[in-house]
């Protein structure tokens, strides 16, 4: 059976806590996953699975973090067409203008992003929040 990894980068943990419930999703939907912190990978292990979710708040000035997920995401981007994958994350006081860019980025790429403008969540996911992120990973797992 194919795994699904979720590759995520979180400060303070929100975006943990919803790359946490994809991954549930994932599971519950009788798929193996993996819940990765993009520290403890590189961009290339994700190049041989068709399917995966991607996680990052909101950083700088709407943009993603730039230290360790911008580069993450430039080389997703070379393999990225044809890949599902789904976005999520965190945000504090902006819009979701971050996600807006990281999905036209993805599609760009020729990626299907599956939830268009990615699953966003204003600081500490709360029920509904992590309800939502698990049926993205069901969504994912079904693919
Ligand atoms: C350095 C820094 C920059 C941020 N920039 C933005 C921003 O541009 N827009 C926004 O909506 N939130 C911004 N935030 C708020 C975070 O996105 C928010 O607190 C989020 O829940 C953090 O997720 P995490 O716990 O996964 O790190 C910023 C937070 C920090 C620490």
């Amino acid at each position: 059976m194919s795994k699904i990894t979720v590759a995520y980068w979180s400060g303070t943990g929100n975006t943990e806590a919803m790359a946490e419930a994809v991954g549930e999703g994932i599971k519950a939907a009788g798929k193996e996953c993996a819940v990765v912190s993009i520290s403890d990978i590189s961009a290339s292990d994700l190049e041989g699975e068709t399917s995966f979710a991607l996680g990052c708040p909101a950083m700088g000035a709407e943009v993603l973090e730039e230290g360790e997920m911008e580069p993450f995401v430039e080389e997703v981007e070379k393999f990225a067409k044809g890949k599902n994958i789904a976005l999520f994350g965190s945000y504090g006081w902006g819009d979701g203008e971050w996600m807006r860019e990281w999905e036209s980025r993805m599609l760009d790429a020729g990626a299907n992003v599956l939830n268009r403008e990615g699953l966003i969540c204003h600081e500490t996911p709360d029920d509904d929040a992590l309800e939502d992120c698990r049926s993205l990973g069901k969504q994912l797992a079904s693919l």
